[in-house]
């Protein structure tokens, strides 16, 4: 795993808000989670990423206290995730359970709200899921990304210092996800930890200040997306071959520091552990690229060469 931040972000601190110690769940023969250490803290928001099937949703229900760990310590605040959630400390919006379908949108926030420890006030909640104006309208009747809506209203629906989504913003159009991070950042400013799994990269690396990358129930690395990106190690090339020279791919396949060719016509892309020396070599070719550009990876780009190469 990358040690960026992760050797200082596993060890429990007084104001710990989350804290899993060396945490195993199992289904059968099937390891979900296994061995995960780690700890979060007030204020950080907190992307957690993993292809399918990486143990992302059962981390969030050992947290949520919705099942319990083979082994290991699940603690928020200091005290058991169910202790947490009876006292009002922690919002959810999950991927699975339904809403109650014969009620109003206001109906079942109102009833969200009547049933928190420390509510906010019906229409501020509504207001702030961005479904006051459909708050008369049946829940049975409602669009996927309303339903969202309604989910994220629930999961604010009072004070709490840890909220918890999983693929939240699934089925929002463009403008509904703006306006949700956008609360989720005000969110993460009062003090709040926002822990949030997600598909969407560009939404990770936009909204988290802290990455977590899951694999096979393990944490592959641990760190900003900065730092994710950097771990990933490689850089990405592309240039277009002159045309006039017939150019032997072999050569270029065989070019110091590669780990990825692709070549449609004349357009190379590459990506390499070592740009400096994969761009000399292709000069050393005899070739002399056109449009030359060498970049960074993006986030997506560095988590699949991360998951590739740790799935070799
Ligand atoms: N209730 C269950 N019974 C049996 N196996 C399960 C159960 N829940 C999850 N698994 C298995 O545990 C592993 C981790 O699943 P999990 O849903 O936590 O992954 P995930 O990262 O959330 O995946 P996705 O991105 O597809 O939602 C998978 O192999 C899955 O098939």
């Amino acid at each position: 795993m990358t040690t960026t931040t992760a050797a200082r972000a596993a060890q429990p601190t007084t104001d710990t808000a989350v804290s899993f110690q060396n945490v195993t769940k199992s289904y059968g023969t099937v390891r979900a989670v296994d061995g995960l250490s780690l700890a979060l803290h007030p204020g950080e928001t907190v992307a957690l990423l993993g292809p399918n099937g990486a143990g992302k949703s059962s981390t969030l229900d050992l947290l949520l206290g919705l099942r319990p760990a083979d082994s290991g310590s699940v603690r928020l605040f200091g005290t058991t995730p169910r202790e947490a959630v009876a006292a009002g400390r922690v919002g959810a919006m999950l991927q699975s359970g339904g809403l109650m379908e014969d009620v109003t949108v206001r109906e079942i926030v109102a009833l969200g709200c009547a049933l928190h420890p420390r509510p906010y006030p019906v229409e501020e909640v509504l207001t702030r899921a961005g479904v006051a104006d459909i708050a008369a309208r049946k829940v049975n009747k409602l669009s996927g990304g309303q339903e969202q809506r309604v989910r994220f209203a629930l999961a604010t629906a009072g004070h709490c210092d840890l909220i918890v989504l999983d693929e939240p913003t699934t089925g929002m159009d463009v403008t509904s996800r703006q306006a949700f991070w956008a609360t989720m950042r005000d969110q993460a400013d009062q003090g709040r930890t926002v822990l949030f799994a997600t598909h969407y990269l560009e939404e990770a690396d936009a909204i988290a200040d802290r990455v977590l990358v899951l694999h096979q129930g393990r944490l592959l690395a641990d760190g900003t997306a900065a730092e994710i990106k950097a771990r990933a190690g490689a850089r990405k090339i592309a240039f277009d071959l002159d045309g006039a020279e017939p150019v032997d791919e072999q050569l270029l396949r065989a070019l110091p520091g590669l780990t990825r060719f692709e070549r449609h016509g004349a357009t190379v892309r590459l990506q390499s552990a070592d740009a400096d020396e994969t761009v000399h070599a292709v000069y050393a070719l005899g070739i002399r690229p056109r449009n030359l550009e060498v970049a960074g990876l993006g986030l997506e780009q560095a988590f699949i060469a991360l998951t590739e190469e740790a799935s070799k």
